[in-house]
């Protein structure tokens, strides 16, 4: 049953409604559970189809449930009722303006006003609801919480905020719910003006039209000063549009437009027309680059270098510009450009950051020692994207696309490195283009990702373009191949005209956004929480195996993808999106959590398919036993069962008699069993002699998940176990190549030098 809140209305009327309500609750008129349940969901993603398509049935059953109301008590009372005249003492004045997608969750902006208009009829419970539409077409739902008072019918609210008003929300806060969605919070009425109260805009207009041009900038120069990057945008603006409508009005300003005038009035006859037009060209490139928006950057450098070719700002926020959007070999010149006049330290520094860039981004070389090795300490480097030896191609079945080697790969060699267009970690510091701190649950981590990329891809055509060339949930057809021009830095690229909605970027999210979990990943991330969940774009292109071949490994927020085994050339790279070493029907339960919505039917689940009944058994006990698979000393008892279920399947695999390389790959699928012998093989005694050598359960693992984490713990362990138990020489010699070699798999082409050094570290913190 639908319970309605407390009201928040201390008035008579109000409470005598409600009460009524929940006398038609009772009689099974009331909207059915869940509904608001679901419209706050929808709210969450600011999906405008979707809040309003619940927003309207809710409003259906409200009103059908107030009018029934009215007429039980008095059929004159059903008219609606005129809006009551509300007059308010407001001011806009000085605030600026903001948008929908602009706000973070929980933070309130103070000296902001968020301008829409409302797109829904509002109704109450126990508060105001309604929805309103901002200027980009996104949509909200709104709680105004303090707006009962004199307020006490479904008609008056009606009255007081009839769809189609203008309305401006004040300091608006964008609130969490109990049930993790998100709402526009409006804490009193004052807070929310509809239009016929105030003059809209033209307060504002008046506040900036006493300005001239240069005191506006000033203004700008001052908010950036701040590092309030849109409002110093705003001003920058406002100033250039003053300098040009000035130009526009002087007769003689019109020649010059005549000879060369680019798209925003100004010449490029190389003549200055107004230096105050040039400087807030100059700053607001500044402003763009930081806040990421890089071709905004770059058009207003270059506009700022049209009025004036020597302007050293201008020239450098171009290089910044043209490196912001991965053009490192033009990035360059501009640098040397700005050396030739002034031998300043940040040029020098910025060159020498493009020339790295440059550099990685053509040979795929990077210095990654000092990462490896030191606990991975230290600042987090800025490394450049790099496209391998890889190309995008259609693939078979179900998945689509992939990702292909074009030629013969060897164990351990680079792949692709990528920048993470979004990122957010569930911990501390977080950098990039776009990263967020938090300690939030998974949803939430997804919601804020969501709201990141959606910010993100306003600022960037050509994010924007890699974002939509991604397969989303409902396979929306997405089975172009996209040009790996899009993917490449230094690349010639020309925007295509793509748009996106947010509920297919939602399905984007879902079918591409990895997690630190998989039995491929390896995370080096100094001083950050362990958990993130980010979009990589190319990376997204690679489908999954239950055997992958590639292994990623996360540098901050560069993702780094190698080949964990030989590939040859035309070959398929995969990436095990789930844990592998686990019997194949918890493996798919992982990928059906994890909504990647597909059914793996690769070889290896096909083998554990046909051993049907007998392994499903085993599987049964194992999950079963697999509560505690985390505990590093289970009981005695558990240790047992679990060994004695490796026993089990020793037998099972003799039975079938299965070739060697199938009995490795259901062997890595119960790899706990085998394990929690060998770790326990002082108190299980007789028991574990009866299992395979540990050598053939590393061979396992290795054939299954070469970069698992458990295949190099393995590895290291049994590596130390020998050298104490003092076995000969070649044996520890061989069981070092083989863990160096599990090493390479993981951490790629490094130095064995730095593989052995990698591989001491680890053994001096095996537990044994
Ligand atoms: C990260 S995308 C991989 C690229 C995707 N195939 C494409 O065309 O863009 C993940 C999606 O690819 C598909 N996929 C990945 N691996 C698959 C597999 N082994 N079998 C079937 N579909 C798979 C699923 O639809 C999955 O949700």
């Amino acid at each position: 049953m639908h319970k309605l809140a407390t009201p928040m209305c201390d008035n008579e009327l109000g409470r005598e409604i409600l009460k009524q309500l929940g006398a038609l609750q009772l009689n099974g008129m009331v909207p059915p559970n869940g509904m608001e349940r679901s419209l706050v969901k929808a709210s969450m993603s600011m999906q405008k189809p979707a809040l309003m398509e619940v927003h309207m049935r809710f409003m259906k059953q409200f009103s059908e449930l107030e009018r029934d109301w009215q007429l039980m008590k008095d059929p004159l009372a059903a008219k609606p009722e005129t809006r009551p005249a509300k007059k308010k003492a407001v001011s806009l004045e000085g605030m600026r303006s903001i948008r929908l997608l602009e706000l973070k969750v929980g933070k309130r902006y103070h000296g902001r006003v968020l301008h829409a208009t409302l797109c829904a009829d509002a109704f109450f419970l126990n508060l105001i609801q309604t929805m309103v539409e901002d200027e980009d077409g996104y949509a909200a739902r709104v709680m105004i919480e303090d707006s009962l008072a004199g307020l006490t019918s479904w008609a008056k609210v009606q009255g007081r905020y009839p769809n189609g008003a203008k309305i401006a929300i004040k300091a608006p806060l964008l609130s969490e719910l109990p049930d993790d969605s998100v709402a526009l919070y409006v804490n009193t009425e004052d807070d929310l003006i509809v239009q016929s109260d105030f003059p809209a805009v033209s307060v504002e207009v008046n506040v900036w039209a006493k300005l001239d041009a240069a005191a506006l900038r000033a203004e700008g120069n001052r908010l950036f000063a701040k590092q309030d990057w849109t409002g110093s945008i705003e001003l920058y603006t406002k100033c250039i549009q003053k300098c040009l409508d000035s130009v526009r009005r002087k007769p003689t300003s019109n020649k010059h437009k005549k000879k060369g005038a680019s798209e925003n009035g100004t010449t490029s006859n190389g003549k200055v027309v107004d230096e105050t037009v040039m400087l807030a060209f100059s700053n607001r490139a500044a402003a763009w680059m930081k806040s990421c928006h890089y071709e905004r950057a770059l058009k207003d450098a270059h506009e700022a270098l049209t009025l004036e070719p020597h302007h050293l700002k201008s020239i450098y926020r171009k290089g910044c510009a043209l490196h912001g959007m991965q053009q490192y070999e033009l990035a360059c010149k501009c640098f040397e450009l700005a050396l030739e006049q002034s031998p300043e330290k940040d040029i020098k520094l910025a060159l020498q950051k493009s020339q790295t860039c440059d550099m990685q981004s053509r040979r795929g070389v990077y210095e990654l020692s000092k990462y490896l090795v030191g606990g991975f300490e230290g600042p987090l480097p800025e490394f450049s994207d790099y496209v391998g030896p890889v190309e995008i191609r259609s693939s078979e079945g179900r998945c689509r696309r992939g990702l292909f080697v074009t030629k013969d790969v060897e164990v351990g060699e680079l792949l692709l490195v990528s920048n993470a267009l979004v990122v957010v970690h569930n911990g501390n510091h977080a950098t990039g283009k776009n990263t967020s701190p938090s300690g939030r649950s998974n949803a939430l981590l997804r919601d804020e990702l969501l709201c990141s990329l959606s910010n993100l891809l306003l600022k960037s055509p050509k994010w924007l373009e890699q974002a939509c060339s991604l397969a989303d949930c409902e396979c929306h057809g997405n089975t172009k191949v996209p040009p790996l021009e899009l993917f490449r830095p230094n690349s010639k690229w020309t925007a295509g005209k793509e748009d996106v909605v947010l509920p297919r970027l939602k399905g984007v999210l879902l079918q591409n956004a990895l997690d630190e979990s998989g039995s491929c990943t390896r995370v080096l991330q100094a001083g950050r929480g362990s958990q993130f969940l980010g979009l990589w774009p190319l990376p997204s292109f690679i489908n999954h195996s239950c055997t992958a071949n590639a292994v990623r490994l996360h540098v901050g927020d560069a993702l780094f993808l190698h080949a964990s085994r030989h590939l040859e050339a035309g070959e398929e790279v995969t990436l095990a999106y789930v844990n592998t070493l686990l019997p194949k029907q918890m493996r798919h339960e992982l990928l059906e959590k994890d909504h990647w919505e597909f059914t793996c039917s690769c070889s290896r689940c096909d083998l554990e398919s046909n051993l049907s009944a007998p392994l499903k058994q085993v599987t049964k006990r194992f999950q079963s036993l697999w509560g505690w698979k985390e505990a590093v000393t289970p009981g005695q008892v558990e240790c047992f069962k679990m060994a004695k279920l490796a026993l089990r399947l020793e037998h099972l695999l003799k039975q079938k008699g299965l070739y060697l390389y199938e009995r490795q790959l259901v062997r890595a699928s119960f790899f706990v069993a085998y394990w929690v012998g060998y770790l326990n093989i002082d108190r299980l005694g007789t028991l574990c002699v009866k299992l395979p050598l540990p050598d053939m359960l590393i061979d396992a693992v290795t054939a299954v998940a070469p970069s698992d984490t458990m295949t190099s713990f393995f590895a290291g362990y049994w590596l130390k176990r020998l050298e104490e138990q003092g076995a000969s020489r070649p044996v520890i010699h061989d069981a070092q190549q083989r863990a160096i070699h599990i090493y390479r798999c993981v951490y790629g082409n490094q130095t064995s030098g730095l593989l052995k050094q990698l591989l001491e570290a680890h053994e001096a913190n095996t537990i044994l």
